[in-house]
């Protein structure tokens, strides 16, 4: 929400035009019952009206006020996925404001790893950390560990961001897919925070994981990305409630479409995974959905997947906002409005009508 100072104005410039409707139609006692409720038995309509304003008018502020940010001297982070996308651009990022970022990446030979290698400096050091290996995630510990600027402090914070995406429709998805992709986006991220959380717990630092919208709202073809994100919510919420007498806090970033700014849906991905998704369907799929069904859909998924955010900087700023804000926020949404209005539609009305609107 933080990113969204544009959709809080356009919600005060709706729920004026909101109250000049309840005044011109006349529906006082709504209003005035909501001020009786409120403790103003005697309350006129305008004053019931300035009253309701009011709150709202807070609720758009109070976010914007200032918050203070913590020290970022002695302080480290460890961020999962830094091979490409927004993984190595967080490394950057938090070096550059002076944090020892722990880099863990995939492959620790390849192209992303090298890059930050090349930065040579003492404060950036790249991990080989494969989040759905047991052994890698220990020994990762083990050397984050042995290499904190003061393990006194411990580790201030986990950026769980390791993540893959996957498409196609239920009956054409295999229980394997299902399996993969939340062994790296749902038990990769608990493995990963479970291991450092001692670490953590010592700093009284952070966790932040990235889910996504499809985190809050389901689609069609999107089922195995949904189960992981979803997890990766549920999991978050549990864990703030657990981790707040530790003096922890877990924040859950959701960012919307940015597909084409990152290496997560590529063209060359949705060519081998529609292909793969058509091979292993059973026979009896393939003939009632036909062909070209499946090929409609895969145009939908060809034209997403060069869609979205080409700027990664509102991701950036609410991870930022999390790690160094004294009151982080538990939700961060960086999206654009239309995929924000979706969601709320889609979470807050009943679901005859968002499906009528959506589906
Ligand atoms: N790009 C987007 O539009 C959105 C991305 N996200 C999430 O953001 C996170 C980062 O994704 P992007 O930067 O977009 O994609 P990306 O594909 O560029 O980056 C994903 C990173 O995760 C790493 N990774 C994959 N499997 C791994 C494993 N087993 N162990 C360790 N690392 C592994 C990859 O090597 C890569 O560095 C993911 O969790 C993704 O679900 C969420 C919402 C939107
Ligand atoms: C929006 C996202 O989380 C990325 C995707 O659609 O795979």
């Amino acid at each position: 929400m933080a990113s969204l100072p544009m959709v809080r104005v356009a919600l005060l410039v709706a729920f004026s035009v909101f109250l000049t409707l309840v005044l011109g139609f006349g529906l006082p006692s709504v209003l005035n019952w909501i001020a009786r409720c409120c403790g103003f038995p005697e309350a006129s309509v305008t004053e019931c009206i300035v009253f309701v304003y009011a709150l709202f008018v807070l609720y758009v502020a109070v976010p914007r006020l200032p918050r203070g940010t913590v020290e970022v001297e002695g302080k480290a982070l460890l961020i999962t996925g830094c091979d490409t996308g927004f993984g190595p651009a967080l490394a950057k990022h938090f070096h550059k404001l002076g944090f020892t970022v722990f880099a863990g990446c995939l492959f620790k030979d390849g192209e992303g790893a090298k890059e930050l290698e090349n930065i040579h400096s003492e404060k950036l050091k790249v991990v080989q950390l494969d989040v759905c290996s047991e052994e890698q995630v220990s020994q990762a510990v083990q050397f984050v560990t042995e290499n904190l600027p003061d393990s006194e402090k411990g580790l201030w914070g986990v950026v769980n961001n390791a993540g893959i995406s996957t498409f196609g429709e239920v009956e054409f998805t295999t229980m394997d897919t299902y399996k993969q992709v939340s062994e790296v986006n749902l038990w990769g991220t608990i493995r990963v925070t479970k291991a450092f959380l001692p670490l953590i717990r010592r700093a009284k630092g952070r966790v932040v994981n990235i889910a996504s919208m499809y985190g809050r709202m389901g689609n069609a073809l999107r089922s195995p990305y949904c189960i992981s994100k979803y997890g990766v919510e549920a999991f978050s919420d549990c864990l703030r409630y657990e981790m707040k007498t530790w003096g922890v806090k877990v924040s859950i970033i959701e960012p919307g479409n940015f597909i084409v700014a990152t290496g997560i849906l590529t063209r060359d991905i949705v060519t081998t995974t529609a292909e793969k998704l058509w091979k292993e369907a059973p026979p009896i799929v393939q003939e009632d959905y036909g062909k070209a069904h499946f090929e409609q859909y895969m145009a939908l998924m060809r034209s997403y997947c060069n869609s979205g955010q080409r700027e990664i900087e509102p991701v950036l700023d609410d991870i930022t906002d999390a790690i160094m804000s004294q009151r982080p926020y538990t939700r961060y949404s960086p999206m654009e409005p239309h995929w924000w209005i979706r969601i709320q539609i889609m979470t807050h009305l009943p679901g005859a009508i968002s499906d009528r609107l959506y589906f």
